[in-house]
């Protein structure tokens, strides 16, 4: 039975805490990882879920864990949901939670992600996810989803791991999560990935919203190349690409509404670490290896870089 399911969500920030919200009110199995003050607020209150798209949401059932160590039981479904950067720590303090029939989804941006859990974790079924969202957590440790949309995208190469993905998507699905099984989910995640590597680095860049970056003709050129050259990437890469993606995701950047902005300018701007590493490096990084000349996605990366010195110096 899918609602006995032993259910684990690793990280209850933005992304975390709403599937939390939504997933907490069908699955009564559940665990969730949140340290310090976080976790303290969630036992406290529960799990609490403003969404825009859903509405109120509390979820009390939640066993509230510091870490994934204290748990010994081997989990039927894991969601990661932490920054890129901790991946590799948080993987490490899976060991006893997870065994070869383990699912596990990180529901996080980078076109790695998945590929990087295999290699830390070495076992369980790894389901590659992208998620369209907008999600923060607030001061109090509340969640809050803005906009009239949230859909999960989620997949798997390997036959095995496109079962589990399936199975994921049932959970998210019974939960009131929109899911969708693309044919392609390499495709999926590098549309969103290349995306992320011009927006994302622009509006972490000059540390405005979507407004202040359309506003001036060369900041939309500035975006439209560093869209060209992700793009360029991937296609070196032998991801296939949908035939109109530039001007779709160009049209898309010029209609975002008023006030949107990235998770690496908050991160930034707030002095965090960030996922630079994710949407520049790691690019810098694929282009290298395949001959590809990203010359301003370059510059960005290491004006991004030289920011970040000076605020930390
Ligand atoms: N938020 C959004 O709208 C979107 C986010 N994404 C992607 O989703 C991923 C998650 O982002 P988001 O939810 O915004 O991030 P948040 O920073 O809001 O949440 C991450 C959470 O992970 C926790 N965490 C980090 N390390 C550990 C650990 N070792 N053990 C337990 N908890 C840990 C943090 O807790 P602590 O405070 O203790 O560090 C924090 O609560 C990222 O890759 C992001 O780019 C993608 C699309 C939209
Ligand atoms: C696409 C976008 C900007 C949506 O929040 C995102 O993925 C991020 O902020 O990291």
């Amino acid at each position: 039975m899918r609602e006995e399911m032993k259910i684990m969500i690793v990280g209850i920030g933005g992304v975390g805490g709403y599937i939390a919200g939504m997933v907490g009110q069908k699955y009564k199995n559940l665990t969730l990882i949140a340290r310090g003050k976080r976790g303290e607020a969630l036992r406290e209150h529960g799990v609490v879920l403003h969404s825009d798209f859903h509405g109120e949401k509390i979820v009390k059932d939640g066993v509230i864990r510091e870490c994934a160590r204290e748990v010994e039981e081997i989990q039927d479904l894991i969601f990661l949901c932490v920054k890129t950067y901790a991946l590799e720590d948080v993987c490490q303090t899976l060991g006893s939670c997870v065994d070869d029939h383990t699912i596990i989804v990180p529901v996080m941006n980078g076109a790695d992600t998945a590929q990087r859990v295999r290699e830390y974790l070495g076992k369980g079924l790894v389901v590659d996810a992208v998620i369209y969202t907008t999600a923060a957590a607030n001061e109090d440790y509340s969640i809050t989803q803005l906009g009239q949309y949230t859909r999960i995208l989620l997949g798997a190469v390997r036959e095995e791991e496109h079962k589990a993905a399936k199975v994921s998507a049932g959970v998210l699905g019974e939960a009131g999560i929109e899911y969708e099984i693309p044919s392609d989910v390499r495709q999926a995640v590098w549309e969103k990935y290349i995306f992320n590597c011009a927006y994302n680095v622009i509006t972490a860049y000059y540390l405005g919203n979507v407004e202040e970056i359309r506003a001036y003709e060369d900041r939309r050129a500035e975006f439209h190349m560093l869209l060209k050259e992700a793009l360029q990437v991937a296609k070196a890469d032998g991801v296939h690409i949908r035939q109109h993606y530039m001007e779709e995701e160009y049209q898309r950047f010029m209609r975002l509404s008023k006030g949107s902005t990235s998770s690496l300018k908050r991160d930034v701007e707030a002095g965090r670490p960030s996922e630079l590493e994710t949407f520049g490096g790691y690019l810098l990084e694929r282009a290298r290896n395949l001959g590809v000349a990203v010359p301003l996605s370059e510059q960005f990366y290491d004006g991004m870089k030289e920011k970040i010195r000076n605020r930390t110096d």
